[in-house]
């Protein structure tokens, strides 16, 4: 893993689209996005670049079950904020979290990613280290799944909602199958509040208890951390 500490989130958006730039240079044109708060500060400098991804195709790790594309707290809708609107791609990907038959909703799903391998995807990490929606004790091949959320996820995202109960209690997720198929991978990390995640992820033992350690196992992760996010780390990564 390539570990680069920065001063902050702001910084943090920057290296990462310096890692857009990269890539797009080198070819790639289909990214895997995620949501959240941490991605934020990445999607400004997209936003605010020259960069034009009409010719790219955009798969997002996850949705809530049960929000309709247009409800605020959806995933589709923090997209087309954060992203899409200002920077379309030619073909942007999501769970649709109304689908009514939730099984077709699965296959349409891993039909896409087998239709669509994913060159860079970029990733947030939760604070009990999950990645997508994949939760401590995901099995790590699997594909896109319907998975319950734990209640640290849901008090985590609260903060999106009027109160904690109306946090969905599912999603649909990428599986850390599919995610370990992307030719390279992107892991954003800001705030104290990751620093026990990240110190697991990067130098922890490999395991489902911690799901974003598995990335231990890719040949091409990079990691932005803020100085807060890293202060668990042990070793020098200057
Ligand atoms: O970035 P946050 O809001 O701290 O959430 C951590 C991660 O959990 C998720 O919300 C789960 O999908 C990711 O998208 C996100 O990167």
């Amino acid at each position: 893993m390539k570990v680069i500490i920065v001063k902050d989130k702001e910084v943090g958006g920057k290296k990462a689209y310096d890692v857009f730039v990269e890539t797009l240079k080198k070819g790639s044109r289909t990214f895997g996005l995620a949501t959240g708060g941490t991605p934020e500060t990445t999607y400004k400098q997209l936003v605010n670049s020259d960069l034009d991804f009409t010719d790219c195709t955009s798969v997002n790790l996850d949705e809530y079950v049960g929000l309709t594309p247009d409800n605020p707290q959806s995933y589709n809708y923090y997209m087309h904020k954060h992203l899409f609107d200002s920077k379309p791609f030619k073909n942007s990907y999501l769970p649709d979290g109304s689908a009514k038959d939730e099984n077709e909703e699965i296959k349409r799903y891993n039909n896409i990613l087998k239709d669509n391998p994913i060159d860079l995807q970029l990733l947030g990490i939760g604070k009990n280290g999950h990645i997508g929606f994949n939760e401590p004790g995901s099995p790590i091949d699997a594909k896109t799944r319907k998975v319950h959320l734990t209640e640290s996820t849901i008090a985590a995202n609260a903060r999106y909602f009027k109160n904690k109960d109306e946090v969905p209690q599912y999603a649909y997720s990428m599986g850390i199958g599919s995610i370990m198929q992307a030719k390279e991978i992107l892991v954003e990390a800001f705030g104290a509040e990751k620093a026990e995640a990240v110190a697991k992820m990067i130098e922890g033992k490999v395991s489902p208890d911690v799901p974003a350690s598995i990335l231990q196992r890719h040949a091409n992760v990079t990691v932005i951390v803020d100085e807060q996010a890293a202060k668990l780390l042990k070793k020098d990564y200057k």
